[in-house]
């Protein structure tokens, strides 16, 4: 249940209506509900209750401000890929000895600026990394935690796309290699090991590819005690999916309860590890909707198109992974007939949809709401057509906040120079 939800036939947002805001701000229109966003938390939160666990949400699946703000003032961590995402995490009042830093790619000044923050662990990629995070760290005459993320190599089940614990993908340290990588951390002096981290894969709808990879990383994890390595930490990523159409995930309960079940014989050997999450889409695609206008409608001879305001430049998933996401009406519109639709974009892409085969009754001047759009959506937008970027609202019961505001013509070009007249 989210609070997106019909009142005599058209569609709130907790308790303003959608084609209010549409007319207010404008459309296409990001509206998220603050409700269902801290239900979403309390629901991790809850799952750890009385256990030593640590929520970090993922803050690429939505790094509005605002949001992060939101999510800081529930006392959980964040997970980041970048100095831009810490950067947002501080200014959005967020605890920086409450985040983790995970990525391939971290550059010598983002290991700079981490350090400097005093962040909570860096989850280390590759054995180059551990060489350049140790190097940064004796220059500043500091000490980085540290946990390796080890790729366990089972199938998440998921898209190819944003499947990540493969051998084959680019992430994490092999776990062959996994007792040579700590042993050497161990004699590093600027390195202080505290956990294992593992991410297999985002939209996960079983609890089994987890399972895998615990199985997995406890012989690892037996295997470090044996050789007098002592962790604190076990992080098992996010990726926990969410329903977009007929999936039905599990629960973050459903989830943690089954990991310490699974641990619960590695705890008793080698003492109680402090569990970590980084769970981002399964806290906000659901409290998102994208709201976009029908333009035109167009009959061609094989199909009916309703093309919208929106395009992949908004919301890239359907074309990206060719994401299935819900689109509803906002307001039942009983004179339009009944008809299968591509809801198309104005990019100048074929690729460039937001649904195909969709049985809706529009009409041009209609408003369509994407559920599920919380996550991935803005956050993967960009200018491309020169199209400026969406608002986006919170919505609070009955008030609406602006928590991004729809950029202008000039943010186009805001960092792009002319060049001068003699050139
Ligand atoms: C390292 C890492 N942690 C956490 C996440 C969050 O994943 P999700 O949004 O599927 O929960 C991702 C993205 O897949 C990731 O790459
Ligand atoms: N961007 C992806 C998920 C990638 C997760 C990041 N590791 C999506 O929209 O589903």
């Amino acid at each position: 249940m989210d609070h997106f939800n019909y009142q005599k036939g058209e569609l709130y947002a907790e308790n303003i209506p959608v084609k209010q805001l549409a007319a207010t701000y404008g459309t296409p229109l990001y509206i998220y509900s603050k409700a269902t966003l801290l239900r979403h938390v309390q629901a991790f939160k809850e799952a750890f209750a009385g256990r030593n666990g640590l929520v970090c949400y993922a803050v690429k699946a939505n790094s509005n401000l605002a949001i992060l703000q939101l999510l800081a003032k529930q006392g959980i961590g964040f997970d980041i890929v970048s100095g831009g995402e810490l950067a947002r995490v501080i200014a959005a009042g967020g605890d920086p000895h409450k985040v983790i830093f995970s990525g391939v790619a971290k550059t010598e000044a983002e290991i700079e600026q981490a350090l400097l923050a005093g962040i909570y662990c860096f989850n280390v990629e590759s054995a180059q990394e551990l060489d350049r995070i140790n190097a940064v760290a004796a220059r500043l005459n500091l000490v980085a935690p540290i946990s390796f993320r080890i790729n366990p190599n089972v199938d998440a089940k998921t898209h190819p796309y944003i499947s990540t614990g493969l051998k084959e993908n680019k992430f994490g340290i092999p776990i062959e290699e996994a007792l040579g990588e700590y042993q050497r951390a161990q004699t590093m002096r600027n390195i202080k090991i505290k956990g294992l981290d593992f991410h297999i894969g985002s939209q996960l709808t079983q609890i089994s590819p987890y399972i895998d990879a615990i199985k997995e990383l406890k012989r690892l994890i037996r295997q470090l005690y044996g050789s007098g390595i002592q962790l604190t930490h076990l992080d098992i990523g996010g990726g926990l999916g969410v329903t977009y159409s007929v999936e039905a995930p599990p629960l973050p309960n459903e989830l943690i309860n089954a990991a310490y079940a699974e641990l619960a014989d590695l705890f008793e050997d080698v003492g109680t590890l402090q569990l970590i999450v980084e769970p981002g889409r399964s806290i906000v695609a659901n409290a998102g909707i994208f709201v976009y206008k029908v333009e035109y409608t167009k009959d061609n001879l094989d199909k009916n198109f309703a093309i919208v305001d929106a395009g992949m430049n908004d919301n890239i998933r359907p074309s990206l992974y060719n994401a299935y996401m819900n689109i509803i009406t906002v307001e039942e519109n009983p004179s339009a007939d009944i008809k299968l639709y591509d809801v198309v974009g104005p990019v100048c892409e074929t690729g460039d949809f937001q649904g195909k085969s969709r049985q809706l009754r529009l009409a041009p001047g209609d408003l369509l709401a994407m559920r599920g759009s919380g996550a991935y959506c803005s956050a993967m937008s960009s200018n491309y057509n020169s199209r400026p970027k969406c608002a986006e609202i919170l919505v609070d019961d009955e008030k609406a906040h602006v928590i991004c505001q729809r950029e202008t013509y000039e943010d186009l070009w805001r960092n792009e120079h002319l060049l001068d007249e003699a050139s």
